[in-house]
């Protein structure tokens, strides 16, 4: 799908790789309705990309996803999300809960055998998925959460009719303030600090957005692609893989496929 004047709406853009991707969308042609908790930093990100995009082009909406709806348009981007494991219950309501319950919705208002147009939806997951670690059992949770239901989705054969596709979008380590508000011994956003850091601490493991925005994009040259899962590498070699469960004590359950 060309994102050039295609109506997007992405949640939690007011900051990090959420303001990145929507850079990336609008320097292709869309139009971006954004939403987040964050209401200043909300209105500032607004107010920078309209002068950036023009005053037409890109909109923000305060709304928390986990008590929130919306009537979603030719791409959606379900994003926000939290990384805290001291507070598991917030962290299955926003990134499981909330992107199922925008995923549905989006699907509901796009499907084209109920009279919409088709589309797109993205769910930021992340790369963690294809990592052995230990420092944070809720949050992966959640993201592998969201590739069992996506890639349900994904293959289901009533897709076509339905016009929808599925991308599970998995970024690597990305340097936001997701990550600085971890990297604090006393902060209980994760469970083994000194793990936490140890990955964090690889060499050019760390992304900018803007490296993974530009990753992003390439999810939109494959329209015709069933795959769903599109992992982002560091060092370059992202592309889609495919779950397989392994027998052995292997240090991923994903395999790369091409
Ligand atoms: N930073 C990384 O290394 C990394 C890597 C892979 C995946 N991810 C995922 O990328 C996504 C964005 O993370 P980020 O690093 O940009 O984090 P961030 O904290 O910088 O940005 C997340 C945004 O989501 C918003 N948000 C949080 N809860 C919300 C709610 N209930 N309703 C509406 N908005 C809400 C926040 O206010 C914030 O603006 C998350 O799903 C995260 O799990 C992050
Ligand atoms: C720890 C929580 C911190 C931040 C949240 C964020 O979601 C975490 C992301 C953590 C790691 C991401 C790693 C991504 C790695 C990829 O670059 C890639 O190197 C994965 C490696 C191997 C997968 C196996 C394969 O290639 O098939």
């Amino acid at each position: 799908m060309d994102p050039c004047g295609k109506g997007v709406f992405l949640t939690g853009g007011a900051r990090g790789i959420g303001r990145g991707l929507m850079e990336a969308l609008l320097s292709k042609g869309a139009k971006v309705m954004f939403c987040d908790v964050r209401v200043e930093t909300g209105k500032a990100t607004e107010a920078e990309l309209q002068q950036k995009f023009g005053a037409d082009n890109v909109f923000f909406r305060e709304c928390d996803v986990t008590d929130s709806g919306f009537g979603a348009v030719d791409i959606c981007v379900n994003n926000a999300g939290i990384l805290d494991e001291s507070n598991w219950e917030k962290t299955i309501e926003v990134n499981l809960t909330a992107q199922i319950r925008g995923s549905q919705l989006a699907l509901d208002h796009m499907r084209r055998d109920r009279g919409g147009r088709g589309g797109l939806i993205i769910n930021t997951v992340s790369g963690i998925v294809a990592l052995s670690v230990h420092f944070c059992p809720v949050y992966m949770a959640t993201k592998h959460g969201m590739i069992g239901f996506m890639t349900s989705w994904a293959k289901n054969p009533k897709m076509k009719d339905m016009g929808v596709r599925w991308r599970c979008f998995c970024p690597a380590l990305t340097d936001t303030d997701l990550l600085k508000e971890a990297n604090d011994a006393d902060s209980g956003k994760v469970e083994d600090f000194n793990a936490y850091q140890a990955l964090c601490s690889v060499e050019g493991a760390v992304m900018s957005v803007d490296e993974t925005a530009q990753e992003f994009l390439k999810l939109f040259q494959d329209q015709d692609s069933d795959d769903a899962i599109f992992l982002v590498r560091h060092n370059g070699a992202s592309g889609y893989v495919r779950r397989q469960l392994v027998d052995s004590d292997g240090v991923s359950n994903i395999v790369t496929v091409d």
